[in-house]
């Protein structure tokens, strides 16, 4: 089957779903992961011959039920770097990005010896990102997800960094360490149950709910245990890191306020929605 054919049936099928944008992007990048076929190539010509089609059928039918893409390759990029991911791990978001660069930009010196602890981890994207850039930090990271901890420590090995994992439920166990860290930085759980209506299904359908939500009684649970953590395990001047519901800005300034925690700073992404905090220790 011809490259060109492909293209139209992608098109075809996937109309009524995906705007015409996206389903060229789906088309090119799958045609580059199974064929090796660079986009450059088939937009000179679109004529070029797919031996074994089977593959790239299949995965358009995974799209059509709404799978995404980043599943049914297995792997998305995140910080410039390659992730495996798979139906235990939260797809990386462009937001928790922003978090990256920010938690960055507060370092001085990318040459410090900072300890850095990523609590709820997933495929590892903040701890892996951070550990890249910061090369002499000692990185640690949590998750209750034995699942998604293999699938974390695959994205450690990949990227050549060493992060050490842990396998621990932050709500329940009482973490002791024996020393302090200069950096704790989480993205929990903060979807309400309340806001799944707002959801789009592909999320909802495919995406780990151990990730994604929290009680609408208890909505900031997960940041008041780390919280407490943080009071109790941060340097001098250490900071704290989270990424939040952007609905839950104000709640979040009076939790760190409640807490103790200085120089608070509220941050918006590039849709200018609240979504990352940042406190200062200084006890
Ligand atoms: C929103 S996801 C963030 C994943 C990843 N850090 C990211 O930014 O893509 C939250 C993570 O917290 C983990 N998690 C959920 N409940 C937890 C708990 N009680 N203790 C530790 N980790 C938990 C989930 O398994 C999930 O990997």
């Amino acid at each position: 089957m011809k490259a060109k054919d492909i293209r139209n049936i992608f098109h075809a099928e996937l109309d009524s779903f995906f705007e015409k944008e996206e389903i060229d992007s789906f088309f090119y990048l799958l045609m580059e992961t199974y064929y090796s076929m660079s986009r450059l190539q088939l937009a000179i010509d679109l004529g070029y011959f797919v031996d074994n089609s089977e593959a790239i059928l299949n995965a358009l039918e995974l799209l059509k039920q709404q799978k995404p893409i980043q599943y049914i390759l297995g792997e998305t990029e995140f910080y410039g770097l390659p992730f495996k991911v798979n139906t235990y791990t939260l797809i990386p978001r462009p937001e928790t990005e922003e978090l990256v660069e920010w938690v960055l930009s507060k370092v001085s010196n990318t040459d410090l010896e900072v300890s850095i602890l990523d609590i709820g981890s997933g495929s590892g994207c903040i701890a892996i990102s951070l550990a890249k850039n910061l090369p002499k930090a000692k990185v640690y990271a949590l998750d209750v997800s034995k699942e998604a901890l293999k699938i974390a420590k695959t994205n450690a090995e990949l990227n050549k960094v060493n992060v050490e994992f842990i396998e621990t439920d932050v709500l329940k166990n009482k973490m002791c360490w024996d020393f302090k860290f200069d950096i704790i930085v989480s993205n929990p759980p903060y979807v309400r149950e309340q806001e799944k209506r707002e959801m789009k299904s592909n999320v909802l359908n495919n995406e780990p709910h151990l990730a994604l939500f929290v009680k609408d009684e208890n909505p900031l649970v997960f940041y008041k245990a780390i919280s407490e953590f943080a009071v109790q395990n941060l340097t001098k001047k250490g900071l704290l890191f989270f990424e939040i519901n952007e609905y839950l800005g104000n709640d979040m300034i009076a939790l760190l306020c409640e807490n103790n925690f200085q120089n608070i700073e509220l941050k918006q992404d590039i849709f200018k929605k609240d979504r990352m905090i940042k406190g200062e220790w200084n006890e």
